[in-house]
């Protein structure tokens, strides 16, 4: 990424709609723009952060759309540079006409990320505000939508950066022992360091504790829909979707390969994965069914076991293999008024074909998992597996710094140990730059993001 460059991309997604955006960020963002585009007294006198209607004109001053142009001027912008943005009408052809247009005029294409990278690199957003717009084009459920909600607002950046804050304190005050080393440390000063490191400790752990709870948010429920063949799995997709997404039959052996899809239970994505029922079998390919199901048995987060109710039959998975998992027993076919044969064996008793129950199952998912609004919506805070790892190193370097400024004899390895810490947890909101966590985050990013 060159910051000197002026850069343009389509922010809307690819294919037909009423209305395109076009952006362009960069120091030239106003010129180039004004070369495209001709509206009554010109762009450059324009009034910044007010629509104007114009045209966009090809080099022959043809033109290509009719379009609404804003101007925003750096450092008031999204990316702190001067930005131009266009909607045109949302055809293809039409957007890329004057996309082109753009680039012919001296814009050029913006890598994947590049409007949100530069947003940062200007200090208009930390990183954890960048990931976080991440987590809201992709968010499932209100629940996933209010978390990232929360760390666009800097909520997480401005926490990690008052755990940074207390630490440098105490580094600043081991330094100066270590530049001062004919005056001991007073002890009353060792044990208030000790204590703030406490404090940070206790500041981290906190946030650690919301790891899983992110991944949940971000990733959904791992939840698999196994049991012997024809017990209804695929039935019971289709009924917890509210559509006919897996095929459904009569014979023996119908799913064979996966098929997930995501739903919301309570406002947690919960991802269900509907898998081959478990059996002997002698053709190849449900073999291979068969042996995905048994992975995503072993993967998932949440069990769901379903028999079919009207005939007395065995369980797929034994205590051992439920032992410490979340799990769900599921009697299905409970129209059919069999089901007496599954007395006492507890489960959530549903009909597929009535759609009878599935209000209940959601419950008994929801109770399984300890999930529910209540209990998650006061603190939507919810951190990502880099934070969890940026996390985790800053607690190894507390730790044996701790050990160290206990000892009173390494305050100089206590002094390197604060020093990892302090960079591990800058490295959450990105003060500590390193090209390659840069590199990682924003080239996940769409294109004109
Ligand atoms: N048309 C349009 N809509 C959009 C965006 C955009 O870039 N363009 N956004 C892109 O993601 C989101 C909005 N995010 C934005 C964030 C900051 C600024 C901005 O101009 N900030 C200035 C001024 C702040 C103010 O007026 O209070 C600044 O930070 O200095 C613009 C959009 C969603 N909607
Ligand atoms: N009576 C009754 N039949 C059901 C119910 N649920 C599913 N069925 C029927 O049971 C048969 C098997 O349903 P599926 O959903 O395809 O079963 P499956 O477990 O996905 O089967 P495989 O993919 O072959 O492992 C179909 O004929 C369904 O119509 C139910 O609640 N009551
Ligand atoms: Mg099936």
């Amino acid at each position: 990424m060159n910051i000197g460059d002026t850069v343009a991309a389509v922010a809307t997604a690819p294919g037909v709609g009423a209305v395109s955006l076009i952006r362009v960020s960069g120091p030239e963002a106003i010129q180039i723009s004004a070369k495209a585009f001709r509206c009554k007294s010109g762009l450059e006198s324009q009034p910044e952060r007010y629509a104007v209607l114009g045209k966009v004109l090809n080099a022959d001053g043809v033109v290509l759309d009719e379009v609404l142009a804003t101007v925003f001027k750096g450092p008031r912008s999204f990316t702190g540079e001067d930005v131009v943005e266009f909607a045109c009408h949302g055809g293809v052809l039409v957007t890329r006409r004057v996309l082109e247009r753009l680039l012919e005029c001296g814009a050029r294409s913006a890598e994947p990320g590049e409007f949100s990278h530069r947003a940062f690199e200007n200090g208009k957003l930390d990183l954890t505000q960048a990931e976080a717009i991440m987590d809201l084009i992709s968010a499932q459920t209100d629940m996933a939508m209010r978390a990232a909600h929360e760390q666009l607002q800097g909520k997480l950046g401005d926490q990690s950066e008052a755990l940074r804050e207390n630490l440098l304190g105490v580094v600043a005050h081991v330094e100066a022992y270590i530049d001062f080393p004919e005056e001991d440390i007073d002890p009353d000063t060792g044990a208030a360091m000790l204590k703030r490191v406490d404090e940070v400790q206790e500041g981290i752990k906190k946030m650690l504790s919301t790891a899983e709870q992110g991944r949940i948010l971000r990733e959904g429920v791992r939840t698999v829909i196994c049991g012997e063949p024809n017990v209804g799995k695929s039935s019971l997709l289709n009924g917890l979707l509210g559509y006919e997404r897996a095929i459904v039959s009569d014979v023996e052996g119908t799913t064979r390969d996966t098929v997930e899809e995501v739903i919301n239970v309570k406002g947690i994505p919960v991802r269900l994965i509907d898998t081959a029922g478990v059996r002997e079998s002698s053709d190849q390919i449900e073999q291979q069914g068969i042996v995905r199901s048994e992975k995503q048995i072993e993967m998932a987060d949440l069990i769901l076991e379903v028999v079919d109710g009207s005939k007395a039959g065995k369980r797929l998975l034994n205590e051992e293999q439920i032992q410490g998992r979340h799990h769900i027993l599921i009697i299905n076919k409970t129209d059919l008024g069999q089901d007496d044969v599954w007395a006492g064996s507890g489960g959530v008793r549903i009909s597929c074909q009535q759609e009878n129950g599935l209000d209940g199952l959601a419950d008994a998912i929801s109770d399984e998992l300890l999930l529910s609004e209540s209990t998650w919506g006061g603190h939507a805070m919810a951190i990502n597996a880099r934070h969890q790892d940026c996390l985790k190193k800053a607690t190894v370097a507390l730790n044996n710094a701790r050990e160290a400024l206990e000892l009173q004899t390494g305050v100089e390895f206590a002094a390197i140990d604060l020093r990892e810490a302090l960079d591990s947890i800058g490295e959450i909101a990105g003060r500590v730059d390193t090209e390659e966590i840069l590199g990682e985050i924003f080239g996940s990013f769409c294109i004109g993001k």
